[in-house]
């Protein structure tokens, strides 16, 4: 009996121990229970803190911090302008395979979207995965191999977020001693497994590949024979001649590329055409802006790109409201004096983005679904923290530009032939690291011409 109380009293003091070593002291509170720092003036301390966190789960399968910082500069490279512009025919021919197939089902009735959406991400992402990363057909697989590894890859990387999202609320697995224990930590395991059984083969062939062509002796700049260099070459090319990463690290990096590209912006692109649906004035303005542009082009082109300004205020504003990742958390590394409280080394802090989207800097309408707040740099707060769709900092995303090129092509596409008809408000979201709709409201498609 002394036995058991007093292991209960070591219990609750260890939990005790461990909550205030891994919080910062007396945080404000978010609904959930979790503690928060996401007030616009103190998001600058973002670059003293290093690695990603999700509450305390340091996500393992991606890179660590430290390793990052190194290797984000070499390959920045891939992601300027220059060479996203060459996905955009790419993304054209996606978008309209993915109007081609809504076709089929329009007028018939309310329709589920997700899965067009995500066949587009696979694809254009996924495309972007081949291209980019792995050279096209260089890979030797047929499409159907090659679209295995693309869903099973992706749906192995999402279930390992769900796994770390479950992990993340639910402070009793916390502990890794627990959590080991666990049959979650067993699937994780598994899933890590069958992620390194997929990419291992296919780093180690272009890794033959890029020896047999020589390619290994083009110097590291972003060019191959008047080509981009795909983020693959340049990472097998940083491996071999500068000993800069490791097949570990290669593998790390596709990871974070794929993890971080395809749910978040299928769940934005299932929120912009959710909001379209829900209020019709502001489609009928895209649609005459898309109309615009277009005029009778198949395509869009990168000059197209700046020319839709209400399709980006629009975009802007799903991203400010239906927020895909709602909260960053991330290690301290030295203590972070606040005028309240301090970040003790070692803690781990969360900026609730979700709750800075909607802080009072955006006036009395903070809540509202307004496109045109955008237009109007006079109506928007003055202070630039409280908008972070894409983070802040050294870890913030290197994929944003990419991923409003996406947005804009598809939705485009989609807007110029259908009107759409659908009910935000009914949505529901789960929370797996992204904020992903659960539920799948029906949306009505009916063609316009
Ligand atoms: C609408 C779509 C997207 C949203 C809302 C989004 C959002 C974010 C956010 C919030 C982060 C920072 C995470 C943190 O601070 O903890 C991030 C990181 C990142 N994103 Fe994105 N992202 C999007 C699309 C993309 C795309 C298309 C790519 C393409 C490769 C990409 C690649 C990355 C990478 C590589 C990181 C860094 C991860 C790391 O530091 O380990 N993202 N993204």
């Amino acid at each position: 009996m002394y036995v058991l109380v007093l292991a209960v009293i070591i219990g609750v003091l260890l939990s005790l121990w461990y909550w205030k070593r891994n919080y910062p002291r007396s945080p404000p509170m978010y609904p959930g229970g979790l503690p928060i720092i996401g007030h616009p003036h103190i998001i600058i301390n973002v670059d003293q803190t290093d690695d990603l966190y999700f509450l305390n789960i340091r996500i393992n399968f991606l890179i660590s911090g430290p390793t990052w910082r190194i290797h984000n500069k070499l390959l920045s490279t891939s992601f300027n302008q220059q060479v996203l512009n060459t996905f955009l025919p790419e993304m054209n021919e996606q978008a309209r395979n993915m109007v081609a197939q809504m076709t089929a089902v329009a007028g018939k009735g309310p329709v589920d979207i997700k899965e067009f959406i995500t066949q587009y991400i696979l694809r254009s992402c996924m495309v972007f995965k081949v291209q980019f990363v792995f050279v096209g057909t260089s890979l030797g697989l047929e499409s159907k191999h090659q679209d295995t590894i693309d869903n099973g890859y992706a749906k192995a990387l999402e279930e390992i977020l769900r796994i770390v999202g479950y992990r993340a609320l639910n402070v009793q697995i916390h502990p890794s001693c627990i959590y080991n224990w666990t049959s979650m930590r067993r699937r994780e395991l598994e899933l890590v497994k069958i992620v390194k059984n997929m990419i291992n083969p296919i780093i180690q062939k272009r890794k033959s590949e890029l020896k047999c062509t020589k390619m290994y002796n083009y110097d590291s700049s972003t060019t191959v024979s008047g080509k981009f260099k795909p983020t693959l070459d340049l990472m097998l090319d940083l491996s071999n001649e500068q000993n800069v990463l490791s097949d570990d690290d290669i593998r790390a990096h596709l990871n974070t590329f794929v993890a971080a590209s395809y749910d978040t912006t299928s769940a934005i692109l299932h929120n912009a055409l959710m909001a379209l649906g829900s209020y019709p004035d502001v489609q009928e303005r895209v649609y005459e802006e898309v109309q615009d542009v277009f005029q009778n082009n198949e395509e869009l082109t990168k000059h197209d790109m700046s020319k839709l300004v209400y399709l980006e205020a629009v975009i802007k504003e799903v991203l400010r409201v239906y927020v895909a990742v709602p909260m960053v958390a991330r290690k301290v590394n030295a203590d972070i004096v606040l005028p309240k409280y301090t970040l003790r080394a070692g803690s781990i802090c969360v900026l609730s983005i979700y709750g800075l989207h909607r802080h009072p800097l955006w006036g009395p309408d903070a809540k509202e679904f307004k496109p045109e707040r955008w237009l109007n740099p006079d109506t928007l707060p003055t202070n630039p923290n409280v908008y972070a769709p894409f983070s802040f900092g050294k870890r913030n995303c290197i994929g944003k530009h990419y991923a409003m090129m996406s947005l804009k092509t598809s939705i485009a596409h989609v807007v110029r032939k259908f009107r759409i008809t659908a009910d935000i408000n009914i949505l529901k979201w789960s929370y797996e690291i992204i904020l992903k709709p659960s539920t799948t409201p029906l949306v009505n498609l009916t063609l316009r011409f």
